[in-house]
């Protein structure tokens, strides 16, 4: 994905989402959300002839489209300096109910509030330009995300070197394999000083040795006060990160609290095949 961040923050601001002031009248959460439902339009028939498609014209007027609840009415909170997990089975809406927490999908209906600076991190360095070379997105993300020209040059050796792409610097992002994505992406969004990181999976891509790297960044990140959302299929890694967590299937919150709890309540879950 290549939203550009610019279109992010306008989503943010569409939203009447709280940035800044941390700890000002936000009742100690981080991110508040507040029955949050979207629903998906999902074309019922392909047209696949002329034939077809004049008889669909002919048809028009009655609705081509199913309708699909990806959230219906999720609400939660998430303390300042928490590390809260996000679970549930493929398709349960995790990455759906991520992509409105930054903003860039809008819910149906219900209400988010992030109060501090949201460093969304989700899918494949959202915010970045596949025809501009990878130290121009490194400038243009950092630019985004309220960092000076200066501080950018202060952080951008830290940042090859954590991404390890050193050689690639003047290579176009569209050439760049999908890991290679993902290292710069994550290497960026920690260096722009976020107080609250959406985290879908980062920790399931690249190699172990990355994997490892970015698991210490996360806890380094998490035990100095700030406050990450996770999205995880790794239970080891949510058990191990974070306190608490939320349990979510098609679409809907089925289980929020202490992390070995919801834990339990998923395998209870899988268990029955539901
Ligand atoms: N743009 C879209 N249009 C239609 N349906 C969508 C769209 N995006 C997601 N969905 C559907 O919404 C549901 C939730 O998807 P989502 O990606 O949020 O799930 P997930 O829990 O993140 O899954 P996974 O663990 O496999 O990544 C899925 O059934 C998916 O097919």
């Amino acid at each position: 994905m290549s939203l550009p961040l610019a279109e992010i923050n306008k989503g943010l601001d569409k939203l009447n989402l709280v940035k800044g002031g941390i700890g000002r009248g936000t009742n100690g959460n981080a991110i508040v959300v507040e029955g949050i439902s979207k629903n998906f339009r999902i074309p019922k028939e392909k047209k696949l002839t002329v034939f077809e498609h004049l008889a669909g014209l002919v048809g028009r007027g009655t609705s081509s489209y199913d309708e699909f609840m990806a959230l219906q009415d999720v609400s939660f909170a998430v303390k300042h300096g928490e590390t809260f997990g996000v679970i549930g089975p493929n398709g349960c809406g995790k990455s759906t109910l991520l992509k409105v927490l930054a903003g860039v999908l809008y819910p149906d209906s219900g209400r988010v509030e992030i109060n501090g600076k949201i460093a969304p991190f989700l899918e494949l360095g959202v915010g970045f330009q596949p025809e501009l070379s990878a130290r121009d997105n490194v400038y243009l993300y950092g630019a985004i995300m309220g960092l000076t020209h200066k501080e950018v040059d202060q952080r951008y050796d830290e940042i090859m070197e954590f991404s390890e792409l050193q050689r690639f610097e003047n290579m176009k992002l569209r050439n760049f394999s999908s890991g290679m994505y993902v290292r710069l992406a994550f290497a960026t969004a920690i260096q722009t000083n976020p107080d609250v990181m959406l985290v879908d999976e980062v920790l399931s891509v690249g190699d172990e040795s990355f994997q490892k790297k970015c698991s210490d960044k996360i806890d380094e990140i998490r035990k100095a006060g700030k406050t990450i959302l996770l999205v995880s299929h790794s239970l080891a890694t949510v058990r191990s990160l974070c306190s608490r967590c939320m349990l979510m299937n098609r679409g809907q919150v089925v289980a929020l609290g202490e992390t070995e709890g919801v834990l339990a309540e998923y395998e209870r879950m899988r268990g029955a095949g539901t």
